[in-house]
């Protein structure tokens, strides 16, 4: 059977205080995130296979996040069993996910640009308001099969203050989120990170 590629899920990644705040902040940006969206052949677009909103802005929040995932970059580097890189930039957005909200499978390490830096770990941190609101919007990591291989995958739950750690060339995918109806502060909430090559 073809093998999972390594990840890292850690629960409880920061203060419950610090957590709230950001999520609260997230809210009372709603007006500021936009539709996301994906880069094919170089050029930026709209597309059915990623449904959801982006805020690229997030001072403070953003500094925060990058350095306390500079701060496990070499614990990140072990637990995913990579070689050791130079790790430079962080790359960040904060993507907010309601009712049939999805990104179909990809993988991460396409870069937009000639000039940027090659991603190389994927690091998402997610956030929801409790009791969860929302069904569905797993983050599902795929195996790659090799000849008569079977390919499987895993299924990692969004929980609220995770912080969920893959090599951004492995494929994967965001299922559906099902949540009719539900108010923009009880939506699937998730800072994407990238680690990139210095
Ligand atoms: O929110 C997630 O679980 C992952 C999002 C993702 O794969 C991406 O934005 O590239
Ligand atoms: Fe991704």
């Amino acid at each position: 059977m073809a093998r999972l590629f390594p990840y890292m899920h850690i629960h409880d990644f920061l203060s419950d205080e610090l957590n709230a705040e950001i999520l609260a902040y997230a809210v009372k940006r709603q007006l500021d995130f936009k539709q996301s969206v994906i880069y094919s052949g170089g050029i930026k677009k709209i597309s059915e296979s990623r449904i959801s909103l982006t805020l690229k802005n997030f001072e403070p929040y953003k500094t925060i996040i990058q350095e306390s995932i500079r701060k496990r970059v070499p614990a990140l580097v072990d637990g995913l069993k990579l070689s050791k890189f130079n790790a430079g930039e962080i790359e960040t957005e904060f993507v907010s996910y309601g009712d049939r909200s999805l990104f179909k499978s990809h993988i991460d390490t396409a870069v937009h640009k000639k000039t940027e830096k090659p991603r190389v770990i994927s690091v998402v941190y997610y956030l929801h308001s409790i009791p969860k609101k929302f069904e569905g919007g797993n983050l599902r990591i795929h195996t790659i099969s090799i000849g008569e291989e079977k390919e499987h995958s895993i299924d990692i739950s969004p929980d609220n203050n995770s912080l969920l750690a893959f090599p951004s060339f492995a494929p994967h995918e965001v299922r559906p989120v099902i949540a009719p109806g539900i108010d923009f502060k009880d939506r699937r909430f998730a800072i994407n990170c990238w680690i990139l090559k210095a």
